[in-house]
């Protein structure tokens, strides 16, 4: 079954706009979302859980149509925007009995196992925590209610290595027994390079590729050349960048013709997206 699926996703800011956006996601699997600033993963997760309107498209969770089922799904899916930013007077004690009651799943045992994993005082308020602290207070609280997809954006971002490393190995413990599935945005790319079982890539408010991780690596070669070989090559490329020995470039797999005897790498994901970014006119 799918956890995630979108389908032709289109919404249109003044000046922005997501392009049929679609992708899809297995239950059981980690997901990163990967895309620059701006290039549109937030609104693409907002849009998913309904929280911005889009203008077409077909969004379906669990194997059902999120906004038919809405209520339903939002007890089953575990979101975080980063970290927890209301009731910043309260403290986490009376926080969590707030939003324990909109969860008929709640389990409270889970929740005190999660809060001594983060380390997290719930006599704190919300006020006094670090912004890593208020990104592992959001997932104990999604945790806690028996979430089956968790979609989370930038859920790393404001961590420092140690406590994302934990992260990440605590994002592949919960998808292990197959039940739980997440999607996560980044632009951290080391992250992914960790957990992603899939790629999804986003630019310009379109889908570049989305992929299993070494099928999306593999769609591309990194070439290191001469200035004579440039000229050979210069059109299939995605884009390059010329130095004092030559250029570097990163060119589809499909396009790379290895009788011209260029060397070629297998890119990085950070190498991936810094070439998409330095093109114009796109194709897929
Ligand atoms: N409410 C809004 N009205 C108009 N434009 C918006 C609105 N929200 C977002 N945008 C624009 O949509 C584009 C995509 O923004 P979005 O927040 O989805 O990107 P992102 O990939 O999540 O970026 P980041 O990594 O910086 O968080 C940006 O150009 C942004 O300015």
């Amino acid at each position: 079954m799918m956890a995630l699926d979108v389908k032709n996703l289109n919404k249109k800011y003044e000046q922005f706009q997501l392009k049929d956006v679609s992708f899809q996601l297995k239950k059981g699997y980690i997901m990163g979302f990967i895309g620059a600033n701006g290039a549109g993963k937030t609104t693409t997760i907002k849009s998913i859980l309904n929280l911005t309107h889009f203008d077409s498209g077909d969004i379906s969770t669990l194997g059902k149509n999120f906004i038919e089922h809405e209520l339903e799904m939002k007890q089953v899916i575990g979101y975080a925007f980063g970290g927890v930013n209301y009731y910043t007077r309260s403290k986490i004690k009376n926080v969590t009995n707030v939003v324990k009651k909109f969860y008929k799943h709640w389990d409270e045992d889970t929740y005190n196992n999660y809060l001594k994993r983060f380390d997290l005082d719930e006599n704190k308020k919300i006020a006094q925590l670090s912004e890593g602290m208020k990104v592992k207070y959001n997932l104990a609280l999604a945790l806690s209610h028996g979430s089956k997809l968790l979609i989370l954006d930038e859920p790393t971002s404001g961590l420092d290595p140690v406590a994302r490393d934990n992260l990440l190995d605590l994002f592949q413990e919960l998808v292990e027994d197959g039940e739980i599935s997440i999607l996560f945005s980044t632009h951290i790319t080391s992250d992914l390079e960790k957990c992603a079982d899939y790629i999804t890539y986003i630019h310009n408010g379109e889908i570049i590729n989305s992929a299993e991780k070494e099928e999306f690596i593999n769609t591309y070669r990194l070439l290191n050349g001469s200035e004579s070989q440039l000229e050979k090559v210069k059109d299939d490329l995605i884009s390059y960048k010329e130095n004092s020995f030559g250029f570097t470039g990163l060119i589809h797999e499909e396009d790379f013709d290895p009788t011209l005897e260029i060397n070629s790498a297998r890119p990085n994901l950070e190498e991936i997206m810094i070439y998409f970014s330095k093109r114009e006119g796109l194709y897929v």
